[in-house]
């Protein structure tokens, strides 16, 4: 089996949301599908009201095919601080063409305030690995785990794109989708990431940088969070750009000239990586709040979390194999 999914992205790229169909008869939500988490939990009849802004939420009692998982919670917390929890039920889940009869459906009781803003949102699909999963006493599988034995390939790939809708299929590589050739590397899941590293990188036309960036790939995260040395170096080549502390980052002028980006994915033995090349205008993020002249960069530093996070910027740029079967990732460019 293969399926295929359209994605469309919220404003500046933010985030990109991908409708799922759960229950029967079927109850479409939008959802932002998660490769640096490992929990599918949505809005739901059970959600705290006060928490719900223009959500679509999930109510199992009107599916004939919902069954609540006796017992089973969850709890979880991202990166960002945010965080949602609640209780469990069972339900088909379909995707892109594709359903698992009988997948966890992770129901919010209470969503932090920066689910409740996110308006567009109504919850979360994590394509990470089972072994972070929250839901207790009994870990649960990710859509992806629970339909991998029956896909053609045992992969999914994501084709995000700037400013317009993108695609997430499952089960095989659309050769039609990117071009040259897709340089594979393996993953290290222990941690329950898509985690790889790449060998370095280069800034607008300048030589490559040998410095191993050991990172996660994660469709979750907006921006491309990167060691503060690489993130100075790219800073230090636009004009006027400076890291202002009440803003969080870099910010630099809207219309200054921004350099391209490139990391580097492999390492043909004794040769140069494949590169994978983000367009400065891409690290052009958005007007920092009460502004219109002054904007922030899409590229910042990863100091605080010891891992570096090829988010939504760095994803938009390639065509990306995450493949379960051989725990390995695929870049390419398109
Ligand atoms: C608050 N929202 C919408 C979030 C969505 C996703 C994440 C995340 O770290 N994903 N890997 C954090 C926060």
């Amino acid at each position: 089996a293969h399926g295929s999914a359209e994605t469309t992205p919220g404003p500046h790229d933010v985030e990109y949301l991908t409708t799922i169909s759960i229950g029967t008869p079927p109850q479409n939500l939008s959802i932002n599908i998660d490769t640096g988490s490992s929990d599918l939990w949505v809005f739901s009849a059970e959600t705290t009201s006060s928490e719900v802004k223009g959500q679509t939420v999930y109510d199992p009692s009107l599916s004939s095919t919902a069954a609540q998982l006796q017992g089973a919670t969850w709890q979880i917390s991202y990166g960002d601080g945010s965080s949602s929890g609640g209780d469990v039920y069972l339900d088909r889940v379909a995707l892109g063409g594709l359903t698992v009869a009988a997948q966890a459906v992770e129901c919010a009781r209470n969503v932090s305030g920066e689910f409740t803003a996110d308006g567009s949102s109504d919850g979360l699909m994590g394509l990470g690995f089972g072994v972070i999963n929250m839901v207790k006493p009994v870990r649960q599988k990710t859509f992806f785990e629970n339909l991998q034995a029956g896909l053609d390939e045992a992969v999914f790939t994501a084709d995000l794109k700037h400013g317009m809708p993108g695609r997430y299929n499952f089960g095989y590589v659309d050769s039609s989708a990117y071009t040259g050739d897709i340089t594979y590397v393996p993953i290290n899941s222990t941690d329950g990431y898509w985690g790889w590293t790449s060998p370095g990188y280069a800034v607008g036309s300048g030589a490559f940088k040998d410095e191993a960036i050991v990172g996660i790939a994660d469709t979750g995260t907006t921006l491309l969070l990167l060691p503060s040395d690489i993130v100075a170096d790219y800073y230090r080549q636009v004009d006027g750009a400076k890291y202002e502390r009440n803003q969080g980052g870099y910010v630099f002028g809207c219309d200054v000239a921004l350099p391209d980006f490139a990391f580097g994915v492999g390492h043909t033995a004794g040769g140069s990586p494949a590169m994978i090349k983000i367009p400065g205008k891409y690290v052009n993020y958005a007007p920092v709040g009460g502004s219109s002249t002054k904007c922030y960069g899409g590229i910042q530093s990863n100091d605080f979390i010891g891992a570096s996070i090829f988010g939504d910027l760095a994803l938009k740029a390639a065509f990306v194999v995450f493949d379960g079967g051989n725990m390995r990732i695929g870049w390419a460019s398109k």
